[in-house]
C-alpha cells in the first residue's frame, strides 16, 4: 500500500522545478494551479506500487525474450469518450491482438493500455492558426479544450483534477472488463472469428485455424477456462505534465520508495528526453518501470547516457526504449543504438512504436499514416534485432476499437477520400479495429519467424 509520509532522505522529487521543462502549459492562474496540485496530492493513488513492481518483472521477461509487450490505445484520450462503449472496444481490440500475438510468439503477452491518463500532448507548435485567427494549440484534455475558441484554448488547472477523476473512472471500467467474463479466452477467440469477414482474412486463415485448434485442444484436455477469465492489464501514459505526475507521487509503505501512482508505466516523449531536462530528472527519481521514446536523431551516446541516468543499477524491466524511427530510417538508425547498448551490457526492453515516425499529410490535408509504412517499421525492428542478436520485446501502437478512418490502407483499402468518412482523432491518426487485428496477424508471423 501507499503512504503519504515523507521518507528520511529527501528523494529530490521537486528537483525538476529548477530545470527546463519543455512542453508545459502556460497556466494563466498560478493560484488555481496550486489548488489543483493540492487537491491531487490529497487524492487516493490510481494504481498501487506493488502492481507497478509486477509490471517491472513482466518487462524484465520481455527484455530476455520470455514475454512480448503489447502497449496500445489512443493518441489522446478525451474526457468526452471516456465511456463504457469506447473503453470496452479498446480493451476488446487489445485482448484480440494479444491472443493472436501470444499464438505467434508462443510466450506471454504483457497487455498495457495507453489509457487512464493519456490526456496531454506535446505539440510541434505552441499555436494554431485557422482562417487568419491564431490561438494556443490544443495540448490534450488535461490542459485545454479542443474547440477552436479563445476561451476553450486557455489552459485550465481544474482540468488536471478532471483528468485524475476520469482516469480513475476509466481504470475502474478497464478492471471490470479485464477481470470479468469479458476477457474469457473463448470469447476473445469468437471475436477473432468475426475477422473472417475481413477481405484479407484468407491470408491469415492458417493462423486463425491454428488458434482454433489450440483452443479446442486445451478444451479437450480439460483446461480450466474459468481461470483464464481474468487477464493482467496495466495502464500507461506519457509523463508530460510534471505538476500532475508530481502531485500523484506517493511513498510505498513497504520500502519508502516514491512511485508515480498515476499509472503503472510512464514514458518520456521524444521531445522531452533531454538529459539535463526536468522530465528525465523527475522520472529518474520514481520507482515505476519507465520508458523513453527514441527518434531517428538519437545517438548511441544519448541512449547510453539515458540508460545510465534512468537505470543506474541496471535493473531488468526498469527501462524500456521505445524506438520510433520511421520505416525509411529504422534499418540505419536503430542498429547503432542496439549495438551500443548490447556492447555496454546494459539491460533495456526494446519496443517498437511504428506510428510516430511515419506521420504524413495526405493530399487532401489529413494528418495520416500509411498502414504499409507502419508494418514496414515493425518488420525493420525485427530485422535489426535479429541481425544484432538482441531481443525485440514489444509493440507500441496508437489504436482504437472503433471503425474510424484515420490511417491509409489496410485490407479495407482506406484511401485519401476515405479518410473523410470517420476521421475523429484530435491529434494523431490511429489504427482502427480491423487494421489493429490485421497488424496483430502480421506481427504474429514475424514473431513466429
Ligand atoms: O502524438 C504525438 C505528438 O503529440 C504529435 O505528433 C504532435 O503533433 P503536431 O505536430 O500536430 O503538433
Ligand atoms: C507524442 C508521442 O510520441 P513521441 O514522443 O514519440 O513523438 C506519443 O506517443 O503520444
Amino acid at each position: 500500500m501507499t503512504t503519504t509520509s515523507e521518507p528520511e532522505v529527501d528523494p529530490g522529487l521537486d528537483n525538476f522545478r529548477s530545470l527546463v521543462a519543455l512542453q508545459q502549459p502556460t497556466w494563466p492562474d498560478a493560484s488555481a494551479l496550486v489548488a489543483a496540485r493540492e487537491q491531487l496530492a490529497a487524492s487516493a493513488p490510481l494504481v498501487v506500487p506493488a502492481a507497478s513492481d509486477t509490471l517491472r518483472s513482466r518487462l524484465a521477461a520481455a527484455s530476455r525474450g520470455e514475454a512480448f509487450l503489447l502497449q496500445g490505445g489512443d493518441c489522446a484520450e478525451t474526457f468526452a469518450e471516456a465511456n463504457a462503449d469506447r473503453i470496452r472496444n479498446k480493451i476488446r481490440t487489445i485482448l484480440q491482438m494479444a491472443v493472436i500475438l501470444t499464438h505467434g510468439a508462443s510466450m506471454p503477452v504483457v497487455k498495457m493500455g495507453r489509457m487512464a491518463g493519456q490526456y496531454a500532448k506535446p505539440r510541434s507548435s505552441d499555436d494554431e492558426t485557422r482562417d487568419g485567427v491564431t490561438l494556443p494549440a490544443y495540448r490534450g484534455d488535461m490542459i485545454n479544450g479542443h474547440a477552436f475558441t479563445p476561451g476553450s484554448r486557455v489552459p485550465d488547472p481544474q482540468r488536471l483534477v478532471d483528468a485524475y477523476r476520469i482516469s480513475a473512472a476509466t481504470w475502474n471500467v478497464v478492471r471490470a472488463f479485464t477481470t470479468g467474463g469479458f476477457a474469457d479466452l473463448r470469447q476473445v477467440h469468437e471475436w477473432n472469428r468475426g475477422f473472417m469477414r475481413n477481405p484479407a482474412y484468407a491470408r491469415y486463415e492458417r493462423t486463425a485455424s491454428e488458434i482454433d485448434r489450440a483452443i479446442r485442444f486445451m478444451d479437450a484436455c480439460g483446461a480450466d477456462f474459468d481461470a483464464l477469465r481474468t487477464v493482467e492489464f496495466f495502464v500507461s501514459h506519457e509523463a508530460l505534465v510534471l505538476d500532475y505526475e508530481r502531485a500523484l507521487t506517493r511513498f510505498d509503505s513497504r520500502t519508502g520508495d516514491p512511485y508515480d501512482t498515476s499509472g503503472h508505466f510512464l514514458w518520456i516523449g521524444e521531445r522531452t528526453r533531454q538529459l539535463d531536462g526536468a522530465h528525465v530528472d523527475f522520472l529518474s527519481r520514481i520507482a515505476n518501470p519507465i520508458g523513453v521514446k527514441l527518434g531517428p536523431t538519437t545517438s548511441p551516446d544519448d541512449a547510453l547516457a539515458l540508460a545510465r541516468r534512468l537505470n543506474p543499477d541496471d535493473e531488468p524491466g526498469r527501462l524500456t526504449f521505445i524506438t520510433r524511427m520511421g520505416a525509411g530510417r529504422i534499418r540505419e538508425a536503430l542498429p547503432p543504438l542496439v549495438e551500443a547498448v548490447a556492447r555496454e551490457g546494459i539491460t533495456v526492453t526494446w519496443v517498437t512504436d511504428p506510428m510516430h515516425g511515419n506521420t504524413i499529410t495526405s493530399d487532401s490535408g489529413y494528418k495520416t499514416r500509411r498502414f504499409d509504412d507502419v508494418l514496414d517499421e515493425v518488420r525493420g525492428f525485427f530485422e535489426v534485432h535479429r541481425a544484432a542478436g538482441t531481443v525485440p520485446g514489444g509493440l507500441h501502437v496508437e489504436l482504437t476499437g472503433d471503425d474510424v478512418t484515420e490511417v491509409l490502407g489496410g485490407s479495407e483499402e482506406i484511401d485519401d477520400a476515405g479518410l473523410a468518412l470517420r476521421y475523429e482523432t484530435l491529434v494523431d491518426p490511429r489504427l482502427n479495429h480491423q487494421q489493429s487485428l490485421e497488424m496483430a496477424f502480421q506481427v504474429a508471423e514475424m514473431l513466429r519467424r
